[in-house]
């Protein structure tokens, strides 16, 4: 399903950064229109303190890149920025130049839906350097939200261990395309269908829901409007029974329970939204069984998240489907993914590619040179390492990989494990190449990735840490090259 072509203008080149239009002028003007550079997206810790990411997103970065052009009315705009002297920023020239700029670029990424760690390139972007900037600001916009909430979706469905999770978020979403764009990544995450119907149009996800309070406010008496409901929609009655008196609410539902069954119809369940859930969805759950509603799904929600489920899971609550909000599609706690693009090679017409790192005080943020790659060995089922290596040097087998943080701590991995890379091309000179995944088969990669991980990997509290690192060569090239960047090699 296109997306964000289909709801936006259809194409979205205005939104980048104005840096980026600022740096492709004056690579234009400088006539380094010709100069290549890689850049890769990579992230540097994993969000809400876990020990694994879903990557998400490629497929609106798809999107986006087949529908780039800049329209009359961009032009215009661009044309009408101004410098500090009130005279055009850029000359007519770059606007032609704009008018006519195809994304020539070759983009490999790792698949949707495949569990990736700190420091491995995501999305890697190769071509002429002013397309690779004007791409920067939109690829992380689309990669860092999506990751984001698919992560945190996997999580939540992972603490309500294969129960189906409704995600409810849109009302308490971060706007239009918040919401939107939180619903896709929740269901590729996991989730089983959303609230949000707008997105069950566009993605084809399933489309839930229960009723509101107001829904029983509306009447004198409980019981009557759980009645009335019925009498509309009798396929889809799961009651929300809390507005006055939970269990009481539970004995109403029961008695048109009944009414329903008469009909022919089943009552799908009851929906909990307040109070301690573990011991209503108990009391609820004995109520439902011994009125013979036994298929009738407890169905809570109430600011919940992935470790409010684990928690009630531990008390053993009875609770069979879960509605989870407003923590789910803001990402709760954390709220963004600090992904980031970063130029790792580049080449003058005519030489060959060099090399390029960024210093930072902190190791964490030096970046790592090269056309990057990563390779993922499995044994008996198992995730045991993953490999950065720079695609232009290759992978040498044994592979020994060095902790990006720390010299000393490093792992040969047996020579006989047969690995796999992540990175695939998505894109060659600016055409699509390869499938297009669907929706639904990310969502299925997302639950053979998990498949793959070690529970202590995939534990909320102190997660274990999968050894990932980078390739002996590529670690002393990128320590060189750091030397000789402080003038001390
Ligand atoms: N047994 C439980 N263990 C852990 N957390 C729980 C349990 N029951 C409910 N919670 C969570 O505790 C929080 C309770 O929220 P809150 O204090 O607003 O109470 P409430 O019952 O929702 O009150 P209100 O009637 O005002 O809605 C929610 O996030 C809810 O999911
Ligand atoms: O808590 P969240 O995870 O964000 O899930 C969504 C919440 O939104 C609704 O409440 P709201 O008070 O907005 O409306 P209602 O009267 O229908 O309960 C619903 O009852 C959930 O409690
Ligand atoms: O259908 C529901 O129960 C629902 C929808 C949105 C938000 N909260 C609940």
């Amino acid at each position: 399903m296109p997306l964000p072509s289909a709801l936006y203008r259809p194409s979205l080149a205005l939104l980048t950064d104005f840096y980026q239009l600022t740096m492709a002028y004056a690579a234009w003007k400088e006539g380094l229109a010709d100069t290549e550079a890689v850049f890769t997206i990579s992230f540097r810790r994993h969000p809400y303190g876990g020990g694994f990411t879903i990557a998400a997103g490629l497929e609106l970065a798809v999107d986006y890149l087949e529908h780039f052009r800049f329209d009359e009315e961009d032009l215009a705009f661009v044309a009408a920025q101004r410098g500090a002297d009130g005279a055009p920023l850029f000359e007519a020239g770059f606007i032609d130049h704009l008018r006519g700029l195809r994304l020539e670029v070759d983009v490999d990424a790792v698949p949707e839906g495949t569990a990736v760690f700190p420091y491995e390139p995501v999305v890697r972007v190769k071509g002429p350097i002013i397309p690779c900037m004007l791409l920067e600001t939109p690829l992380l916009d689309l990669v860092n939200f999506q990751t984001l909430i698919a992560t945190k979706a996997a999580r939540v469905c992972l603490a309500a261990r294969g129960e189906p999770v409704v995600e409810f978020g849109l009302r308490r979403a971060q706007g239009v395309d918040g919401a939107l764009a939180a619903s896709r990544a929740a269901y590729l995450g996991g989730c089983a269908g959303t609230s949000n119907v707008l997105a069950g149009r566009l993605f084809g996800i399933p489309v839930k829901g229960t009723h509101a309070h107001s829904w029983v406010m509306l009447f004198d008496d409980e019981r009557e409007a759980f009645e009335s409901y019925a009498r509309a929609l009798p396929a889809n009655c799961l009651f929300l029974v809390d507005t006055y008196d939970s269990l009481e609410g539970v004995r109403h539902a029961v008695e048109v329970g009944k009414w329903l069954r008469a009909q022919g119809k089943e009552l799908l369940g009851i929906r909990l939204d307040s109070g301690d859930l573990a011991w209503l969805s108990i009391q609820a759950r004995r109520l439902l069984d011994e009125a013979g509603f036994q298929k009738a799904t407890v169905f809570a929600s109430n600011e919940l998240d992935e470790l409010i489920i684990d928690s009630l899971k531990e008390q053993g609550a009875r609770i069979a489907a879960w509605g989870v909000g407003t923590r789910l599609v803001t990402g709760q706690p954390d709220g963004a993914l600090g992904g980031v693009y970063k130029l790792t090679a580049v080449r003058r017409p005519g030489e060959p590619w060099k090399y390029r790192v960024k210093l930072s005080e902190r190791v964490q943020k030096t970046t790592i040179p090269g056309l990057l790659q990563v390779r993922r060995f499995v044994q008996d089922g198992v995730l045991v390492a993953d490999a950065i290596y720079d695609e232009w040097s290759g992978l040498p087998s044994p592979a020994t990989i060095v902790d990006p943080l720390d010299l000393t701590r490093r792992k040969t991995l047996d020579g006989a494990l047969e690995g796999e890379d992540l990175l695939r091309p998505v894109f060659r000179g600016g055409a699509l190449v390869g499938p297009r995944p669907t929706l639904e088969e990310a969502r299925a990669r997302v639950r053979q990735q998990l498949a793959l991980l070690h529970p202590g990997v995939k534990r909320f509290v102190n997660p274990h840490q999968l050894p990932v690192g980078l390739e002996k060569g590529l670690f002393e090239r990128r320590t060189a090259l750091v030397l000789a960047a402080r003038g001390e090699s």
